[in-house]
C-alpha cells in the first residue's frame, strides 16, 4: 500500500442504537490527507543529495555534523512520545526550527520511525539507550559515512529490515541492513547515520542462515534491489510466522494492555496466490529535463528507451526509479500488458512536463448492461478471461467469490483477490461467533470506511440492515452500484458519503474513544493496514471501556491476513466484543 497515509477500517456489528446516529453530515474536509512523504521526479538531484534529501528517520543526521544550533554537549533526557506529534507542532515552524526540533524529537508514535526505533531499543536495551540520549552521545556514530562492515544480524524489524550490531563497533549501535536475517554474518555499507543506529546497503551475506534464507525461492531478477518485496528468499510458512511476530511485537508495544489482556495471536492467513496475486500495480517514471529533451544523443526514434529513462519502482531505501520490465507478483495479464505500457510511454515520451504514476490493474472484462448481467455471471461455467485496466477513468470488474464489484481504476479496491474470500468470511465468522455460545446475534452492521461495499456486500446476507459510510463519493457511487450489481434491496443496504469521524473520531483521542463505547456496539471488527495504530487504539478502547460501569470491551481475537506475500506486509483483524451489559 502506498505510503504514505496510515487508512484503516472499523467494521462494525452493532445494535439499532448506532444505526440511529446515521445519516452523518456529508464531510467537508479534503478526501486525501497530505502524505508525509511524497515520491516523485527528484530531477537533478545526484544519488546522494536523494539518499541525503529522504526523510525515513525522524531526527536522523543529515551530515556528519548536527545542526549549528542543536544543542551542543549534554541534553535532558528526551521524552518520547509525550506532547503533541511532530508534525502537529510542525506546522508552525520556520524551516530550520523544523530541523532542529526534529533533529531533537524522538520519532512520531506508531510512525514507521517509531516503530524501528521501539526495536532498536529492543535490541540495545532500554537503559543503555536512555543512558544515551542523557549523555547526548545517542547520535556518536561509531561508523563513517561509506564504511564497510562485517555485521551479525541479531533480528528483523517489523519493517522487514534486518537489525545487525559489528563487533568492530566501539560501542553498542544498531546498523539497519535490508535483505538479511537473523543469525547471518554479512557486510555492508554505511550510507547514513541516524540515532543509535545507522542504514547501511547490503554488500554481501558472508554466512547465510541455512534455517531461514533460501535464495532458489526467489522469483525476481530485480530482488534486493527494488523496494518492493522484502522475504523473496523465505519459504511462505516463514514468511507467515514472521508477520505474526510483528503483531505479536505490535501489542507488546503499543496497545500498552497487560499480557492478561492480549489473546494468544493466531497464525497468519495464508494467502492461496503467493505470486501472481496483485491486482494492481502502478510504476512510475520522470518527465526529461530540458537537457534531455535536446540532448543529441537521445535516440531519434520513438521505439527505443533512452539509457536515463526508467520506468518501474523505486529502488531499495531511495525515491530513484529503477527501471522495471516484469513484476512476478503482479497478476499475468498485469504482466502481459505492462511492455505495451512502457512501449507507449516511451513513444509519447517527450509529451510529458511531469513525471507520471502508470496504473495497471487487473480486471475482468467490463459487460454491456452490468446492472443486467451481474448476477447471470456467477453462475457461468466459462473460465475466465481477464484484462488490463490502463485508463485511470476506466472501470475495474472483479468478482470476490460470487459477489461481482465494480468500482473506477482510480479508486481504492484491495489488491490480492485471492484472499479476499477468507478475509471476509472469517469477519463475518467473528461477528456470530459459534451458533452454540448462546450470545443474541446482531442485527445490523456498520462498515465504517466501507470504500467500494466490500465489507458491507460480502456480510449483508447475514444482518437485518447494512450502513456504509465513506469519505469518497466517488467510492460511495460504487458502493451503491455494486449493491444493485448484486441484487441487495435499498431497503437492506445504504451508503452513505461523509467522515467516519462524524460517527467515530478517528484519532484516538477522548472523544473517539467516549462515542465508540457509547455506542455499545456488541462486536467490533477492527480491519488494518496498520497494526501498530491499531494496537494503540485498541489499547485504548479496552482501557477506557467498563468504567462506568456500561460494558466492557475485552479483545477476543486477533488474526494476521497475509495479502502481500513477499513483502513485510501484515493486515491485522482485531475482534472486541461487549462481555457485560449495563447494570
Ligand atoms: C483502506 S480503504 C478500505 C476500504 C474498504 N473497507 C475495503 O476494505 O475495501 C480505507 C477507506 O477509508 C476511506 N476514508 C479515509 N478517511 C475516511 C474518513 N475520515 N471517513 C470515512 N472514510 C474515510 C478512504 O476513502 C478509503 O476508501
Amino acid at each position: 500500500m502506498l505510503l504514505l497515509g496510515v487508512r484503516s477500517r472499523l467494521d462494525l456489528a452493532t445494535t439499532t442504537q448506532l444505526y440511529r446516529l446515521l445519516p452523518v453530515r456529508l464531510a467537508r474536509r479534503s478526501l486525501h490527507p497530505q502524505p508525509k512523504y511524497v515520491a516523485g521526479p527528484f530531477v537533478g538531484l545526484s544519488h546522494l543529495k536523494r539518499r541525503m534529501a529522504e526523510t525515513p528517520s525522524v531526527g536522523e543526521v543529515r551530515a556528519p555534523s548536527p545542526p549549528s544550533d542543536a544543542p551542543a554537549a549534554k541534553k535532558p533526557r528526551l521524552q518520547a512520545h509525550k506532547g503533541a506529534p511532530a508534525s502537529d507542532k510542525a506546522r508552525s515552524l520556520s524551516k530550520s526550527q523544523k530541523r532542529r526540533a526534529q533533529y531533537n524529537s524522538l520519532p512520531e508514535p506508531c510512525s514507521a520511525d517509531d516503530v524501528l526505533w521501539r526495536e532498536i531499543n529492543d535490541v540495545l536495551g532500554e537503559d543503555y539507550v536512555n543512558n544515551a540520549l542523557a549523555e547526548g552521545t545517542d547520535r556518536q556514530s561509531p561508523f563513517v559515512y561509506h564504511q564497510e562492515l562485517e555485521l551479525q544480524v541479531v533480528a528483523l524489524c517489523s519493517t522487514g529490515s534486518a537489525l545487525a550490531t559489528s563487533s568492530e563497533s566501539s560501542r553498542p549501535w544498531v546498523v539497519v541492513v535490508p535483505f538479511s536475517l537473523p543469525g547471518e554474518t554479512i557486510r555492508a555499507k554505511v550510507y547514513r547515520n541516524a540515532r543509535m543506529h545507522s542504514f547501511a546497503d547490503l554488500i554481501e551475506v558472508v554466512a547465510p542462515n541455512p534455517e531461514l534464507r533460501d535464495d532458489s525461492l526467489v522469483q525476481c531478477k530485480y530482488f534486493a534491489t527494488c523496494g518492493g518485496c522484502q522475504y523473496q528468499m523465505l519459504s511462505y510458512e516463514k514468511q507467515l510466522d514472521l508477520k505474526r511476530d510483528v503483531v505479536v511485537k505490535a501489542y507488546k508495544n503499543y496497545s500498552n494492555l497487560p499480557e492478561t489482556a492480549i489473546p494468544a495471536i493466531e497464525s497468519t492467513m495464508p494467502s492461496p496466490k503467493q505470486y501472481n496475486y496483485r491486482t494492481k500495480i502502478t510504476p512510475h517514471f520522470e518527465a526529461p529535463t530540458k537537457a534531455q529533451r535536446v540532448d543529441p544523443n537521445n535516440p531519434a526514434n520513438d521505439t527505443e528507451q533512452p539509457k536515463w529513462l526508467n520506468i518501474g519502482f523505486n529502488r531499495v531505501g531511495t525515491h530513484k526509479v529503477m527501471d522495471i520490465e516484469d513484476c512476478p507478483i503482479a497478476t499475468p495479464i498485469i504482466r502481459e500488458t505492462l511492455p505495451a505500457v512502457r512501449a507507449n510511454v516511451v513513444k509519447n515520451l517527450y509529451t510529458y512536463k511531469r513525471g507520471v504514476s502508470l496504473i495497471l490493474r487487473d480486471s475482468l472484462p467490463p459487460v454491456a448492461s452490468a446492472t443486467a448481467e451481474g448476477a447471470a455471471d456467477t453462475v457461468s461455467t466459462e473460465p475466465e478471461t481477464h484484462v488490463c485496466i490502463t485508463d485511470h477513468r476506466g472501470t475495474v470488474r472483479e468478482k470476490i467469490g460470487s459477489w461481482v464489484f465494480e468500482y473506477p481504476n482510480s479508486s481504492f479496491f484491495q489488491n490480492n483477490n485471492s484472499v479476499l474470500p477468507s478475509l471476509t468470511d472469517y469477519v463475518q465468522s467473528s461477528i456470530f461467533g459459534e451458533p452454540t455460545d448462546g450470545r443474541p446475534k446482531p442485527t445490523h452492521l456498520v462498515d465504517a470506511y466501507c470504500g467500494a461495499g466490500l465489507f458491507a456486500i460480502t456480510l449483508s446476507p447475514h444482518f437485518t440492515t447494512v450502513a456504509g459510510i465513506e469519505l469518497s463519493q466517488e467510492s460511495i457511487r460504487a458502493a451503491k452500484h455494486n449493491a444493485e450489481l448484486n441484487y441487495i434491496p435499498a431497503t437492506k443496504i445504504s451508503f452513505r458519503a461523509g467522515d467516519a469521524a462524524d460517527i467515530f473520531r478517528t484519532g484516538c483521542d477522548e472523544p473517539f474513544i467516549k462515542q465508540l463505547l457509547a455506542f455499545r456496539a456488541q462486536t467490533v471488527v477492527y480491519v488494518s493496514c496498520n497494526v501498530h495504530t491499531q494496537a494503540r487504539d485498541v489499547g485504548m478502547v479496552l482501557k477506557g471501556s467498563g468504567e462506568d460501569g456500561r460494558g466492557k470491551y475485552v479483545l477476543e481475537s486477533l488474526r494476521g491476513f497475509d495479502l502481500f506475500p513477499q513483502t513485510a506486509h501484515v493486515e491485522s483483524v482485531a475482534v472486541l466484543r461487549l462481555v457485560q451489559e449495563a447494570s
